[in-house]
């Protein structure tokens, strides 16, 4: 594929851009277009699940730029890419797999398969581990399987890392009002001993099942942490606790699983076609379905599916994770962005840009295109955000009257689950998502400061530029699992665009290799005589100034 900066539209849209960033004025092409709004909106449908209208009206674009744009995507063969995407071929490249995600949460009954073998059926297939899934979560959140003192299970702890974690973490919080009030969650990923601490001191053994959750079941967090999670498990219990009742893995290694101690019976599995940053709708996400119940996980993967239905098939010009990425693009190529904001006005959703993060930076922070060249242009965003209206009192200063220009997105829900109060908070909520888009578009001039009496002191340090984009995603009805999971697959195959525009590989991580493998070595020294010889002087001088703090 030719990189993307050789393709005619690439070149089209430089010089349109020109043209844009002299004269384009948002509040000006609302005011000589009527029809602005409802020619860049588009409304996501599906049964199941509320619509949810995507407004990418108040983004630097024309009719000529969604023309070129698209025009791009084609030239890009995004299309193609997609389909092969769908069809099971090994697009991971590098690593010789398929991107098969969409097969987790084909609730649709199509046809999938890799290497002319079908991947939901069989005894290891997506189907069968569901039923697994359905089938252990039902037990638990019964009472049916208890653990070794015959209790109920109500403590669930996983233990994983990144994409084993950053899914299960944000999909429980964002579907917290469906969760089961007895069941208490503990996500434990870091090595930091404080964070398995914490959730073991908060745990009774009785009553506590672990989920040790790992793709590859090496990672050395998720090894480290389940072994000391083992360890307390059986000391506490004075060695008579039973694994085999209060620990299950979920991971594709079937080995090392057994290796750790956890019976294949109590593995619930997937296959090497999964990526982390793509695996909340696989076994990895056992700990959503033991918290709201199978049925609302498997609303969950019905919305994801309709959007990957709504991606599949519709045309580029109205497919809404396609002008996504499209815009990504538009806006760290053209207009040299470096960030993505991602700001929820909803508090269940506070850890979705903590999941964006992964999905999108890990996927697409790429610098190496698939003939293994270095890109002439900039790739992945840094992708940020926190939850309004508290993002507001932090860093949207910056974004009001800083110096880059951040492409934001605002997410809200239209009906909240908790309408306290006479529903006043939601409408205040509301109103700042409506705000807050609108003041950063409109800006504040000179004179409505002078008319308000500014001192001239004062007017340049009170003005409000504004021109600054954002897209509004507004969901007709409360977020529930199937908006939930349209909203994430929304987000997955945007990535997936930005990618195949920059003809990169968005699913490996080889970047995340070397840290690894650093710290692997230097733990060693820790445990050896020596000050840090044999690395630069100040990673020496540190770990010899660590040693000498921490008596080691
Ligand atoms: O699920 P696992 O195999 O333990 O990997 C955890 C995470 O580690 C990585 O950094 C890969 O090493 C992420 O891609 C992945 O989600």
């Amino acid at each position: 594929m030719a990189p993307a900066n050789t393709l005619p539209a690439w070149s089209e849209l430089q010089a349109h851009r020109d043209d844009v960033a002299k004269s384009f004025v948002l509040k000006e092409a609302f005011s000589s277009d009527a029809d602005r709004f409802s020619r860049f909106s588009r409304t996501f449908k599906a049964a199941g699940s509320a619509d949810i209208l995507f407004d990418f009206s108040k983004n630097f674009l024309t009719n000529e730029t969604l023309d070129l744009l698209v025009k791009l995507a084609e030239q890009a063969g995004v299309e193609r890419k997609r389909d092969a995407l769908f069809r099971g071929d090994k697009i991971n490249f590098t690593e010789n797999r398929a991107v098969f995600h969409p097969a987790l949460r084909n609730v649709g009954g199509w046809d999938m398969k890799v290497d002319g073998v079908d991947v939901m059926s069989g005894p290891n297939g997506v189907n069968s581990v569901l039923d697994h899934m359905k089938d252990f979560s039902e037990k638990v959140r019964s009472g049916e399987w208890t653990g070794f003192t015959g209790k109920k299970l109500t403590n669930i702890v996983n233990v994983g890392i990144g994409g084993s974690d950053l899914g299960p973490v944000m999909v429980t919080e964002a579907l917290k009002y469906y969760g089961a009030p007895d069941m208490t969650l503990h996500f434990v990923s870091n090595i930091d001993g404080t964070h398995m601490a914490e959730a073991l001191k908060a745990s009774d053994p009785e009553t506590t099942l672990f989920l040790v959750a790992s793709k590859t079941f090496t990672t050395a967090e998720t090894t480290t942490n389940a072994n000391t999670a083992k360890s307390w498990f059986l000391e506490k219990t004075g060695g008579k606790g039973d694994v085999a009742k209060h620990f299950v893995a979920l991971s594709t290694n079937e080995a090392e699983v057994t290796k750790f101690g956890i019976d294949s019976a109590n593995m619930f599995g997937f296959e090497s076609w999964v990526g982390g940053r793509y695996s909340v709708w696989s076994a990895i996400g056992l700990s959503v379905a033991l918290y709201v119940g199978y049925d609302n996980f498997y609303k969950f993967l019905s919305g994801a599916h309709a959007m990957d239905k709504h991606f599949r098939e519709t045309p580029l010009k109205e497919n809404i994770p396609v002008l996504g990425g499209l815009l990504s693009v538009w806006y760290s190529n053209f207009f040299q962005a470096q960030t993505h904001l991602v700001a929820p006005f909803d508090q269940y959703l506070h850890r979705f840009a903590a999941y964006l993060q992964q999905l999108s930076m890990e996927s697409n922070g790429k610098g190496i295109t698939s003939d293994g060249s270095t890109a002439k242009y900039t790739t992945g965003a840094i992708l940020f955000g926190e939850p309004c209206t508290n993002a507001q009192h932090s860093f949207f200063q910056l974004v009001h009257q800083g110096t880059k220009l951040i492409p934001a997105d605002f997410i809200l829900a239209a009906k909240s689950h908790n309408p306290i109060h006479d529903n006043l908070h939601q409408k205040m909520l509301a109103s700042n998502y409506f705000a807050q888009a609108e003041a950063l578009m409109v800006g504040k001039t000179d004179e409505q400061l002078r008319a308000e009496g500014t001192p001239e002191d004062l007017i340049p340090h009170k003005r409000f530029l504004g021109n600054r984009p954002t897209t509004s995603i507004l969901v007709g009805d409360v977020i529930g699992p199937a908006e939930l999971g349209a909203l994430i697959v929304y987000y997955e195959h945007l990535t997936f665009v930005e990618g195949a525009i920059w003809d990169i590989n968005s699913f490996d991580q080889w970047g995340v290799e070397l840290g690894k493998v650093l710290a692997k070595k230097i733990l060693k020294e820790l445990d050896e005589p020596g000050n840090g010889e044999g690395h630069d002087v100040s990673t020496g001088g540190l770990i010899g100034a660590f040693k000498q703090f921490a008596k080691i």
